[in-house]
């Protein structure tokens, strides 16, 4: 039995050692599966959890070899030892305490670690976030969360308790469960419920209340597959939605989605927002825009803690460039008396705070409504960024 999990130990040992960093974790471990079938499921299981610990060390200990460094990783990222007892010396179970912090200091009487060494961008950091909170949140795994769509609220939770799935209810329409529940086969994903972390669903408490039923149109700028889009559409009801991005592979999963969350009154298109538009998507200007940049996604690297890992400030720099093009491009598309609302799951000041006041001192006439970071580390989720900017002019005549 405790052969197994050496064998696993190993097998990570050389997984890790070969991986670059150049692409996500997740689909590099797929990868390698499907190549080496004799990996069973609970084999996958296992081995994956160990590589991802791992990099859930981030920056700490650059100079321990891999065996080692993963001894420790374990040693921090398991409340108790489980399964990988027979990895360790008496000295590390006798001093497995439930406590992380406990864990922690004794791992600094064997090696210089701090939490600093794991996150060394902390200074960067916005005013807000809990920084020792922050970073010890990597060493744990986050939930799924669920968002249920508006009136979907009981079928779900009948569905979810017959399955026998274990979850939380955190609000009237926000559920949490345990990672790599299998939700996929027992909800309708998209038309019951959308799979949406729980602080990209307080997104929607930056949305202006006053539009919320009124003949808008909304642009979702950097759309992805539509998450804020589909939920501005749960919020605001009557909305002519225009959703855009530069790839046009994800715009297909956009319009997939779109089609079971039974939206139809959009149009969506290929568009590169950090360059100035030649022609635009539609006669008048736009009453609401939603700008989800691109961003380090330094908010959400408990869930890809190998970014974590090979991050470097130069990549921080490129981020804030570009957030600054792509809203500057966009608020121009923004009608008087119309809102912009910039989102990154960021946690880095140069891509949130200091974009926000780049906005204030480019685009004359605009006010910031409401700002903050939106924590999820105390709820095993992500940490995101928003702003609302109202573009003080006439009201809109959309009635
Ligand atoms: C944070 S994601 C958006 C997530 C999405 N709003 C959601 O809720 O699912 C940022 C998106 O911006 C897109 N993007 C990156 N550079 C862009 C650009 N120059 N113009 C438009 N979209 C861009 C990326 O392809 C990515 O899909």
């Amino acid at each position: 039995m405790q052969q197994r999990f050496h064998s696993y130990f190993n097998t990570a040992v050389q997984l890790i050692s070969s991986y670059d960093g150049k692409m996500p974790l997740a689909a590099w471990l797929k990868n390698y599966f499907a190549a080496n079938k004799k990996h069973g499921s609970k084999d996958r299981k296992y081995i994956s959890h160990l590589c991802y610990c791992y990099y859930r060390l981030g920056q700490a200990l650059p100079n321990v070899e891999v065996a080692e460094k993963l001894k420790v990783a374990i040693f921090l990222c398991n409340a108790e030892p489980g399964v990988w007892t027979g990895l360790f010396e008496l000295e590390y179970i006798d001093n497995w305490n439930v406590e992380l912090i406990r864990r922690i200091v004794f791992i600094q009487t064997k090696y210089a670690f701090s939490l600093e060494d794991v996150f060394p961008f902390a200074e960067s950091l916005t005013d807000e976030i809990d920084k020792d909170s922050f970073i010890a949140g990597h060493f744990v795994q986050p939930d799924v969360f669920i968002r249920v769509r508006p009136g979907k609220e009981k079928t779900v939770t009948k569905k979810m308790e017959e399955a026998g799935l274990p979850f939380q209810q955190l609000t009237n329409d926000c559920i949490a469960l345990p990672n790599a529940s299998k939700i996929d086969t027992i909800l309708a994903l998209d038309k019951e419920a959308v799979i949406q972390d729980y602080s990209s669903q307080r997104i929607a408490e930056f949305f202006p209340s006053e539009l919320t039923d009124k003949n808008i149109t909304v642009w979702d700028c950097c759309s992805a597959s539509g998450g804020k889009s589909i939920l501005a559409y749960d919020h605001l009801h009557k909305m002519k939605l225009f959703a855009s991005d530069v790839r046009s592979s994800i715009l297909f999963n956009l319009q997939q989605r779109f089609a079971k969350a039974g939206i139809k009154n959009y149009h969506s298109f290929v568009c590169d927002i950090s360059n100035e538009l030649t022609e635009s998507f539609t006669n008048d200007p736009v009453n609401f825009i939603i700008c989800d940049a691109p961003c380090s996604g330094s908010g959400t690297w408990s869930r890809t803690p190998e970014q974590l890992a090979y991050f470097t400030r130069k990549k921080l720099e490129d981020y804030a460039a570009l957030q600054k093009k792509i809203a500057g491009n966009a608020i121009k598309h923004l009608s008087k008396g119309g809102y912009f609302l910039y989102i990154t799951c960021s946690v880095f000041k140069q891509e949130n705070e200091e974009v926000v006041e780049f906005i204030l001192d480019e685009v004359k006439g605009l006010k910031l409504i409401k700002s903050g970071a939106l924590k999820g580390y105390n709820q095993k989720a992500d940490s995101m960024h928003a702003s609302l900017f109202l573009n003080q002019g006439d009201s809109f005549d959309t009635e």
